[in-house]
């Protein structure tokens, strides 16, 4: 039992598929990329919260905040970058030694074992629902207080990964347990079993352990818009001015969309697109919770956003022929590698929500992305050159975002959709690309493929033969390393002027 503290302690390293491992320790250096390999495992030390500017003022949020938090001491502090003074810092813990309660009798904890996903979504601050949990003791009674450790993928026979734990496993403490070595060190905290071990493996769905102590004690903050610095940052890179006509071309849940149309006072035209039905839904709902009126929701997909135009078309507002239907474009089209890109803590649920759709099982809670049965107006796309400014925040492997327990996902189709947001710039307008992925091969990479654009933050070959960055480019863009001292997830902005002729895009460092 010597070593059970250190057992029972959060001290994970993440997995990386093999692939993307060494094509990361390549790109960044072995030393440099573990670094960051570490700095994905936990949160920032910090949330970063932005004040609606158009209803309060810095001060008087934080006010509000420290009666919120209910904790006089809170440390709460304005950024102090020029015009970012709405931006507020809540300094949250270091990771705190979870006490157990294993060693006073020399009887291990009753467990709660739940998948990677259902940990990542605990250590953001959500709770244990039932299709998370993938094995729990015997006995545990509903009131229990139960250690939550994690199950992560291991390397399989055939080269892949696997989760080797059939739901209903019984841990018995002891070393015979499936996962007993991996699990050593990947507790995140402790928590009151709402429902028995039967209960949990009857039903489908539902809250199982609602967690009192997790390893990272960030504030509570789930009622107030928490938004990473660096998309606050992407909005400032924008530079959108009252009365313009902006595009946001991925726009959902609205987090940058709503934090340009702040910039502009709610004075001008966002297009808010996004491809899935329900997230617009989402954005509308943002909006209007923050009483913004310059943004207009729409449904389209990307990838489409120029239109061909025809005769018939509609061409007022710059706009091809929309479908206004009247709605029933019912059914849900969230994908999952989708919601790895949602930003904001408001929507972390959603990574619980997650497994509820994968187990087959109906989701109970409510998400502001659920749909809600209303219509989402469609677009077939928008003129060549009909916006000031467009900003593609692209959906990409999001492997920037902290408080992850396994990489191995990867995305590849930024480039094509670039191609349709730079003909949607009006010559002498801004267009800005930015992903929240540490992937030169879906930064840098994709930024240097137009003959014209400069870009990199990070120097060499990546992953495309004409992704090769000379030295000196890396000035032209901002890349955010979740490793160094502003302790931000991964992220990557790349900010152009647009020419006179679609060819003559120049990078300039936003
Ligand atoms: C990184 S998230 C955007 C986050 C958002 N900009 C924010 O700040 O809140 C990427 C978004 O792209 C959307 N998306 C993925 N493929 C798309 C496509 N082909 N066309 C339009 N949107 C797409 C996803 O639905 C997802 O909401």
């Amino acid at each position: 039992m010597d070593d059970l503290p250190e057992r029972y302690s959060y001290n994970p390293t993440l997995r990386w598929n093999a692939d993307l491992e060494s094509y990361f320790s390549n790109a960044y250096g072995p030393h440099h990329f573990s670094r960051i390999s570490n700095a994905l495992t936990r949160p920032s030390c910090y949330s970063c919260i932005r004040v609606n500017t158009l209803k309060s003022t810095p001060d008087a949020a934080i006010e509000k905040l420290r009666t919120v938090l209910k904790e006089k001491g809170a440390d709460i502090s304005k950024c102090e970058v020029g015009g970012m003074d709405y931006v507020l810092f809540v300094k949250g813990s270091d990771p705190q030694a979870i006490d157990y309660s294993c060693a006073a009798d020399g009887k291990p904890p009753k467990e709660v074992l739940v998948s990677r996903k259902c940990a990542e979504a605990v250590l953001r601050g959500a709770q244990v629902y039932v299709p998370g949990v993938l094995g729990c003791t015997a006995r545990v009674e509903k009131g229990d207080i139960v250690a939550v450790s994690v199950a992560v993928q291991q390397p399989g026979a055939d080269g892949g990964w696997v989760v080797g734990i059939t739901e209903g496993t019984v841990p018995q403490g002891s070393e015979t347990d499936p996962y007993h070595l991996e699990r050593s060190g990947l507790y995140i905290g402790k928590g009151r079993a709402t429902l028995s071990r039967a209960g949990i493996f009857c039903v489908m769905e539902g809250l199982a352990v609602d967690m009192s102590v997790r390893v990272f004690n960030l504030p509570s903050l789930l009622e107030i818009f928490l938004q990473n610095l660096p998309s606050i940052i992407v909005a400032h890179a924008l530079g959108p001015q009252k009365g313009e006509r902006i595009l946001d071309l991925c726009a959902a849940p609205g987090g940058k969309t709503t934090a340009i149309a702040l910039l502009m006072k709610d004075e001008g035209e966002i297009v808010a697109a996004d491809r899935s039905h329900n997230k617009v839904q989402g954005i509308y709902k943002l909006a209007a919770e923050m009483g913004l009126r310059c943004i207009t929701p729409y449904k389209l997909d990307a990838l489409k956003s120029v239109c061909i135009i025809n005769d018939s078309d509609d061409f007022s507002n710059h706009s091809c022929t929309k479908d206004n239907h009247g709605g029933n474009i019912q059914g849900s089209d969230l994908l999952t590698s989708e919601l790895e890109n949602l930003e904001s803590v408001t929507f972390e649920r959603l990574n619980a929500e997650k497994d509820f759709k994968k187990s087959g099982r109906k989701w109970n809670g409510p998400g502001r992305n659920q749909s809600v049965g209303g219509t989402v107006e469609k677009s077939k796309g928008f003129a060549p050159k009909s916006f000031d400014q467009v900003l593609l925040d692209a959906p990409c492997s999001a492997l920037g975002l902290r408080r992850r327990l396994f990489a191995g996902e990867h995305a590849t189709y930024q480039r094509r959709m670039l191609d349709q947001a730079v003909q949607l710039v009006r010559p002498g307008g801004v267009l800005v690309y930015s992903t929240c992925t540490i992937n030169p091969g879906e930064n840098e990479a994709v930024v240097r493929y137009h003959p014209r654009i400069g870009g990199p933050g990070l120097v060499g070959r990546f992953e495309f033969p004409d992704g090769y960055t000379e030295p000196g480019e890396e000035e032209l863009v901002q890349r955010f390393d979740p490793s160094s001292s502003l302790d931000t997830i991964g992220f990557f902005i790349a900010k152009f002027s647009v020419g006179s002729n679609e060819a003559d895009l120049q990078n300039s460092a936003s």
